[in-house]
């Protein structure tokens, strides 16, 4: 089936709906003999989980994971590996006000147009409840970026348009909610998110990805370059508007002399290339920005139309984050790892 999976020597495809009753993910590809569990997957899920933080919805999921398969006595087996989620907390009573409206921003008319049928509650597959199976599936990514000493950092760097100004040190990331490095622009974000969750409206930002340890000589030199892979995965989160690497959209305000990351015997003297050239990593950091739009589920009234076509008003009701940062850090942290694990078991030299 076109676009339902992604990845070549490492492939992913998820499966379920955020009201039915179950997610997950199948992945195909993962190496034999790594040392895997549920708790470790576990790990993972519960960074990006529903009912926590200050911005996050309140549904209450335990996103609990059931390797259904790939795995013998706590090793992977080569095999496909499927990993399942059951829902708990979906109150589908809540979507039935709105069953035949269409939420501005979110996917409830591109889903009638495409299929002529939808299902409604929660946003079916269009919400990002999709992403715990993508967590999952990155946890397993992980474990053969591991046997590389590859490491993946993530951060807030904006909400709201309050930008972090002290994002040298990231190894304060940990100590707050938002997931950001500079605890001043944190109490701002934060106020922001009261106020704006006040007026029944929300927020979007920006989040910047960090790959450590990459080996120069991973990608490929056209088409699935990775910069376009690492662009291609973040996009496919959803509410992910824009994807930056390196100096990004300021690439094209530098002159060639000021872009350039001069070569010393010693590596590269600055990073403006995100540690990626020509689609192959150079050895240095690769660095990725997400952009993130606003959620669009608001109980603010907006103008909206009926499946009929009539003119109608919608005020969205349910549990809604009020901002997908930080919960889509991870989300973005996952596919990096899987976008990497892929081209890295591409690569037939690498031991
Ligand atoms: C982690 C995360 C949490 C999200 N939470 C919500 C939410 O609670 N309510 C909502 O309407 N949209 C939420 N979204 C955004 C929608 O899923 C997204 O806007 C929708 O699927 C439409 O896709 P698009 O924005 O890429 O066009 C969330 C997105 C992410 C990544
Ligand atoms: C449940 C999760 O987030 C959901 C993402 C989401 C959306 O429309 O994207 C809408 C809300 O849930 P529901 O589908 O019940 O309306 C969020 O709670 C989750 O991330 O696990």
């Amino acid at each position: 089936m076109s676009g339902s999976s992604f990845g070549k020597a490492f492939n992913i495809t998820t499966f379920g709906e955020s009201h039915g009753q179950a997610i997950g993910v199948v992945i195909q590809g993962c190496p034999p003999g790594l040392a895997i569990d549920e708790a470790l997957i576990q790990k993972a899920l519960d960074k990006r989980k529903p009912g926590q933080g200050i911005s996050g919805t309140k549904r209450k999921e335990p996103d609990h994971p059931i390797i259904m398969s790939g795995t013998f006595n706590g090793l992977t087996t080569g095999t496909p590996i499927m990993i399942m989620i059951e829902n708990k907390d979906a109150k589908s009573k809540s979507y039935d006000n709105i069953a035949s409206l269409f939420r501005p921003g979110h996917g409830d008319y591109t889903y009638q147009a495409k299929y002529g049928i939808r299902d409604f509650r929660g946003g079916g597959r269009a919400s990002a409840r999709e992403t715990a199976a993508r967590v999952a599936a990155g946890a397993v990514a992980q474990l053969v970026l591991d046997q590389q000493g590859i490491k993946i950092k993530t951060y807030t760097l904006e909400i709201g348009g309050i930008r972090a100004n002290r994002i040298d040190d990231i190894s304060q990331k940990e100590k707050n909610d938002l997931l950001c490095p500079d605890s001043e622009a944190v109490r701002k974000m934060e106020l922001k998110i009261a106020e704006v969750k006040k007026q029944g409206d929300s927020l979007g930002g920006v989040v910047q990805i960090i790959a450590s340890n990459v080996p120069a000589g991973i990608g490929e030199p056209v088409f699935d370059k990775l910069d376009a892979d690492i662009a291609k995965a973040l996009m496919s989160i959803g509410a992910v508007k824009a994807v930056e690497i390196g100096a990004g959209t300021c690439a094209s305000q530098m002159t060639g002399f000021e872009n350039n990351d001069q070569i010393l015997p010693d590596g590269f003297q600055t990073n403006h290339s995100g540690g990626i050239l020509a689609g192959i990593s150079n050895g240095d950091d690769i660095i990725a920005r997400v952009h993130v739009k606003p959620i669009p589920s608001i109980l603010k009234p907006q103008k909206t139309i009926d499946e009929n076509g009539n003119s109608r008003e919608i005020s969205t009701q349910g549990r809604h984050d009020i901002c997908a940062i930080p919960r889509i850090n991870m989300v973005c942290e996952a596919m990096m790892a899987i976008v990497l694990t892929d081209h890295i078991l591409r690569q037939k030299t690498l031991g």
